[in-house]
Order: C-alpha cells, then structure tokens, then sequence
C-alpha cells in the first residue's frame, strides 16, 4: 500500500445557517495532519454539515476553509475539484450505488479519476476489498448485503484514491457494538497504514472515548471545545459530561436545549431517586485503541506527543494530568501487543479475517 501523508485541515470562523436557521457560528477547528480526530454532538447539531462543508458540498456564509493551505470557499470550482481529490469520504450508508456490484462501486473512482487499465484497477480493487474483509464478495449488490458489509466496502472504495483525508460521518449507525468496534479498529489501522489525516463525526460514546486522539464537540451552535482527547474526556463542562455518560440530566434535551428551571426540576427528580437514564458512569480515562499487531506503529500518536508537550501549559489541569499519565507509559508504540495485558478487550485484539464476509 502506498503511503501518503495527511494534511492539515483548518477552519477559521465558519458560520452556515439554512434560511434563517444558524447550523453553527463561528467554528473554527485545526484537525492536525495525520491525526484521527472526532466531532461529538447531540442529534441535529450540524455534525454532516460541517463534514460536508470541508468538502465543499456546502458553502458557509462565513469565514474560511484550508485544505493543505487552499482556502476552499474562495478557490475555483477547478481548484475544488482538485481539492476533492484529497479526500476519501464514508457517508453514513456507504453511498453506494444500489445497481453496481462491490466490485464496480469500489472501482468507479478509479475509472472516473485515473487513467490506469482494468488490470491496475483489479489490483487497487482486490486489495481495499482484503483491507475490509470484503475478499468474496465482490459479486454482490449492495441490497444483498448486511450493514456492517456496505459501510466496509463504502470505506474500501474511500479509500481508493490514497487519500489524504478521511471523513467518515457516523460510523456506528445502523451497526451494534461489536461490528461499529470492527470498524474503529479498521480506521485505526488504515490511519497506521497511511497516515492519513481522519475525521469522524459521532455521537457513539464508547467510539469517543476510545478512538480519536483529538475529540470536539459541537452544540447550541457552537463548537464547545476541541483539542487533545483528554480535555473532552476529563472536562467538568456539564453538556460534556452528561453527553459522554448520556444521562437525561443537563442542558441537552429532547429536541434541544433546556431552560435553568427545567434542569432543576429533573435534578429533583433524579435526587428522589429517578432514574436519569445513562447505563454507566465513567469517571476518567479509557486507553485509546491502537493499531493491530503486523501494522506499521501509529506515527501521529508521536506526531501528537510532540504537539501536546508545546501546549500543555494551556490545557485545564485534569488534562494535564492525564496526559502526563499517558505520556509516561509511552514507550508504547500504539500497536497493540499480540496477547499483551494492555489489549483492551477481545474483540479489539482480532482481524477481520480475510474472507470473513458477514457483518
Ligand atoms: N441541505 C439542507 N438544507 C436545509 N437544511 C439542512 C440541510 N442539511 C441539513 N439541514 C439541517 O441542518 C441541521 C443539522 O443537520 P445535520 O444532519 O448536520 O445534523 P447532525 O448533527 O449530523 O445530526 P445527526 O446526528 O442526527 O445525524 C438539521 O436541522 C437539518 O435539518
């Protein structure tokens, strides 16, 4: 596999409104080349509009977009095109087109950018299909396949193009825990693989907080916060927290927001011992996924190191601690050890086997 180099992703005050409906204000986000990076926020916040806008399939009314430096809400409609070319996009149902078999919805991109011959497209194909565990179903339809099946080969024909920048929107819809699991680990690997720089909108909890290595998330129009996974994961913001732990309790509500008495009179209820509907608290840290064993080691986790030390100073104090904490056990490579104490659970500790074809 050929090994490209992610670039950097920069927004600088991106604001989009809908008529007189405002998406979101003034966001501005670097996703650091290479990086896996993760945006969190409640259903309807805008998270796809924001990923569509970095591709320029929807235009903000303010503010500026850089792709590797190109400024893509200016640029021609030829420089965006070019642009585009950079990207490897996973939509939340894969996209593909319901006609063509996995086989020719992985090789269109292929067909329609390049000029390689079918027998050079055969080889790409073949191996994004071994890459997802694909190998055997190149045959079939999209409509004849499971979910989990279709997302995989909407991320081996992403991937065709070597891009350099990932977007993947919602991973785990439509998929239960174990496949959604699957498919982070995918993600991983292939940043390990190609370095590539990767952005994942969500809003799967067990993904946030074991995924990414920069974690954002956007609500009541804004971008609450973004930065090194440790600030969202230790943050005392209550939209934050009650999101991670997904309770009743706090400022997200049904369909938006709450006013100050309607959070008091849920509290009250929660105190007479009212169930706030989260299955779990989580106090901390959990380790961050790695690469499996036989990848190359994660160069964006030193990448990330490196850029952490220069602003620690900056970061609230329970961040720095637990990125101290984490800064002190690595000599780690983040790729997992084979059988090691530190593979997190089973299920993160296995390939998809090739040919594996069912999820
Ligand atoms: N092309 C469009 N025209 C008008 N409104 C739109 C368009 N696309 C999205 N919206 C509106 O923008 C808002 C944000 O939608 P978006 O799909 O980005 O949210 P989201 O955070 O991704 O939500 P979910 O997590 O449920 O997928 C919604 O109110 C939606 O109706």
């Amino acid at each position: 596999m050929e090994v490209g180099v992610g670039v950097e992703v920069r927004t600088e005050g991106v604001t989009k409104s809908f008529g007189s409906q405002r998406i979101w204000q003034d966001v501005s986000i670097t996703l650091p080349s290479g990086e896996v990076s993760a945006l969190l926020g409640p259903s309807g916040t805008g998270k796809s509009v924001f990923l569509k806008s970095l591709i320029g399939l929807l235009r903000p009314e303010r503010g500026s977009i850089f792709i590797d430096g190109t400024d893509i809400t200016t640029c021609s409609n030829k420089e965006l095109y070019e642009i585009r070319k950079l990207f490897g996009v996973l939509f939340q149902d894969g996209a593909l087109f319901g006609s063509m078999n996995l086989y020719d919805n992985i090789a269109f991109p292929l067909r329609e950018h390049t000029k390689k011959t079918e027998s050079e497209i055969k080889r790409v194909v073949m191996e994004k299909l071994e890459l997802t565990g694909l190998l055997g179903a190149e045959n079939k339809l999209p409509g004849e396949i499971s979910g989990g099946m279709r997302k995989r080969a909407g991320l081996a024909r992403a991937l065709v193009l070597d891009p350099q920048i990932i977007l993947v929107d919602e991973p785990d819809s439509g998929l239960d825990p174990v496949r959604t699991s699957y498919l982070a680990q995918l993600l991983l690997n292939i940043n390990a693989q190609i370095d590539a720089t990767i952005l994942i909108v969500t809003h799967n909890i067990n993904l946030a907080r074991t995924v990414p290595d920069n974690i954002g998330m956007l609500f009541r129009r804004n971008l609450v916060m973004f930065g090194p996974r440790e600030v969202l994961l230790t943050s005392e913001e209550p939209v934050v927290k009650q999101f991670l732990n997904g309770r009743m309790i706090g400022p997200i509500g049904m369909s938006e927001e709450k006013d100050e008495a309607q959070m008091a009179r849920e509290q009250a209820l929660v105190d007479a011992g009212h169930h706030h509907g989260g299955a779990e608290e989580i106090d901390g840290i959990i380790p961050q996924m790695k690469a499996e064993p036989g990848m190359p080691v994660r160069q964006a986790v030193f990448r990330r190191q490196a850029r952490v030390r220069e602003i620690m100073h900056t970061l609230p104090h329970a961040a720095q601690s637990a990125i101290r904490e984490s800064l002190d056990q690595s000599d780690d490579t983040q790729v997992m050890a084979a059988y090691g104490a530190d593979a997190p659970t089973e299920t993160f500790s296995k390939t998809i086997p090739h040919g594996q074809i069912n999820g």
